[in-house]
């Protein structure tokens, strides 16, 4: 069993993220991790604070020498910007006569629709949002980040790659019938200004970007994730809690601001017919099984079918609305308009690489359950043999069969 934790505030001294149950022999290095985050910083739309700080990686446990140890891995990720709130933040009581009159420490009774302020308060029984928003904030998602390039490399050493990529700006999308993009990609992805792969959507999404900021507005839009060379038979269908897709779909839902998953076409395939809808099955010569389109998203009845496995995940526009909207002071009573500070317009390209990182940690799970190994050798060994004995579909026979015998039994 492989499990995953983390914790720390948005604005607390730093973040810490553990995952337990990793094999031995997964390269990976402090300049790895750093890689990753810098990657989650990138992207179009992100707002003042991605500028100035910085994401400072210790690996406290389970790696030496750049490899895993298959002890719990540790990592913490210091907010450079604890100096500025030590005092506002602090774990320990402090004389509140030296944050009085702090900016940062100003009650925050006028809660932000659309962020976990109002639920939040009401739920945990606190008068202002700071201590929701403190937790709710994506800051979280750096160690997400952190933890999934473990997984990944787990991954990349056994052959199985992960890329994402914007497909939808607000309005904006890239056209159907674009090929998928693969880790060769990768480079080029994140050179991109939205991480998209086509030039002339991403200048449109540009504009839509600036045309939102300047009206005081924020945006969501739609990644997808897609995963290489992952073999048939991940996850099951013979429990709804075994599912590859529902296990997906809950790990792309626990993003901050997400609000749908498709597996697939998804939602498309709502609106066709079955025989537009599924994707047909084929030999190929040498005598394994092929799909002729890739519209379930290469998974079939919870099951990994040995396709790309594909998956979209659609975010909504960020709360933190400089046009700030309607609410109430929970001191007051008064009606108001909602706080705002500072805030991305749209966080939608480093979304792409936070799902990465979820499809990646879900798939290392998946895989381990499926071949275990307690060091990468051993978990390639495993999937290697069983991937050399999966049945082989034989040499079509002269025998003429008829339709007949696919009916139903009499
Ligand atoms: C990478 C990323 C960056 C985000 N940046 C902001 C932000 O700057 N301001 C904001 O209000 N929300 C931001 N959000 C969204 C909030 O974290 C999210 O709306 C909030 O936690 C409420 O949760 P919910 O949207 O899932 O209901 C961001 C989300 C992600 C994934
Ligand atoms: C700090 C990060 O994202 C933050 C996520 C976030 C939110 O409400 O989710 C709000 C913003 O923080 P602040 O309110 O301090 O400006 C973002 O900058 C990060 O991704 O590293």
């Amino acid at each position: 069993m492989m499990r995953w934790l983390t914790a720390g505030e948005s604005h607390g001294s730093g973040l810490v993220g553990i995952i337990e149950g990793l094999p031995a022999g997964i390269e990976i290095t402090t300049a790895d991790i750093q890689e990753a985050l810098q990657r989650r910083r990138l992207g179009y739309g992100r707002g003042a604070r991605m500028k100035f700080e910085k994401d400072e990686v210790t690996i406290i446990g389970g790696v030496r020498h750049g490899v895993t140890l298959g002890s719990p891995v540790a990592i913490h990720i210091a907010n450079t910007e604890w100096p500025k709130w030590e005092k506002v933040m602090n774990p320990d009581p402090v004389d509140p006569e030296e944050i009085e009159g702090l900016a940062r420490n100003a009650k925050l009774t006028r809660p932000r629709p659309g962020h976990a302020d109002m639920a939040g308060m009401q739920k945990f029984g606190f008068d202002e949002a700071r201590p929701l928003l403190e937790r709710a904030s994506a800051r979280e998602t750096a160690t997400r980040v952190a933890l999934g390039r473990v997984a990944q490399h787990f991954l990349a050493q056994l052959g199985i790659t992960t890329v994402s990529h914007t497909v939808q700006m607000g309005d904006v999308a890239v056209p159907d019938g674009y090929e998928f993009p693969t880790a060769d990609d990768v480079e080029a992805l994140d050179a991109d200004p939205l991480r998209c792969i086509d030039s002339q959507v991403s200048a449109k999404m540009i504009e839509v970007v600036d045309a939102t900021k300047k009206a005081g507005e924020t945006l969501g839009g739609v990644v997808e994730v897609l995963v290489h060379n992952a073999p048939v038979g991940l996850g099951s269908h013979i429990h709804w809690d075994r599912r590859l897709d529902s296990k997906l779909a809950g790990a792309l839902m626990g993003i901050q601001a997400m609000k749908g998953v498709e597996i697939g076409d998804g939602f498309a395939t709502a609106t066709r017919v079955g025989s537009a809808a599924h994707d047909e099955i084929l030999r190929t010569p040498e005598g394994s099984v092929t799909r002729a389109t890739h519209r379930a998203g290469g998974i079939e009845a919870g099951i990994s079918t040995g396709e790309p496995i594909r998956v979209r995940v659609a975010m909504k526009p960020i709360a933190t609305v400089p046009r700030a909207l309607q609410t109430v002071d929970v001191a007051t009573g008064q009606a108001t308009k909602a706080h705002h500070q500072r805030s991305d317009v749209t966080a939608v390209p480093a979304s792409g690489v936070v799902a990465e990182a979820m499809v990646a940690l879900v798939l290392a799970e998946e895989v381990l359950e499926k071949f275990g190994g307690d060091s990468v050798a051993e978990t390639k060994r495993n999937m290697d043999n069983y991937r050399a004995t999966l049945q082989r579909i034989p040499e079509p026979t002269e025998e003429v069969i008829s339709d007949d015998a696919m009916g139903d039994p009499l």
